[in-house]
């Protein structure tokens, strides 16, 4: 799994114990597993499709550095299915885990095409290729 996305904590991302708002680290989960799925799949129309249970296992506070993790478990033909960790990036803590979240390449009515994607790609070269 690759750690490619660190954030730091700030002031308007916690909740009202002063820990990371379960909120923010979701958006922040949402938006870096579509930027990979973008990437795998070589296109821009990708949509969330489902996440399974959310498990936040330990909290964060202001100040900490967290790093978003997320790695393709199995492409599908519409779709593309992911796996995510976020910890803490000093302690290596564990603070959120995601066992699965499926992404699907839509068309510019929103139905879903087939991506042609089998493997993982560590490069952006996907992208290129549908300019
Ligand atoms: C990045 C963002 O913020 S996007 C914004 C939030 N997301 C959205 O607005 C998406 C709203 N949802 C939709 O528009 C529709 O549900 C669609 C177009 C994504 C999918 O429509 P469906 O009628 O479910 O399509 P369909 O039945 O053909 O399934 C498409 C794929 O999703 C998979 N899928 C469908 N439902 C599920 C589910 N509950 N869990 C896991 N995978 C699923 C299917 O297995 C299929 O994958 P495959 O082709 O690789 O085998």
């Amino acid at each position: 799994m690759n750690f490619y996305t660190r954030k730091w904590v700030k002031p308007e991302n916690l909740n009202a114990h002063g820990t990371l708002f379960g909120g923010s680290l979701l958006s922040w989960i949402d938006e870096e597993a579509a930027i990979y799925a973008i990437i795998q799949l070589g296109t821009n129309n990708c949509v969330t499709k489902y996440m399974s249970e959310i498990n936040f296992v330990s909290s964060a506070r202001q100040g900490d550095i967290v790093e978003l993790g997320i790695k393709a478990t199995s492409f599908g033909r519409t779709s593309l299915t992911l796996t995510c960790q976020v910890r803490n990036k000093i302690t290596q803590k564990i603070i959120l885990t995601i066992d699965k979240m499926v992404f699907v390449c839509v068309d510019d009515n929103g139905v879903p095409f087939a991506h042609g994607k089998t493997k993982i790609t560590y490069t952006d070269e996907r992208l290129r290729e549908e300019e």
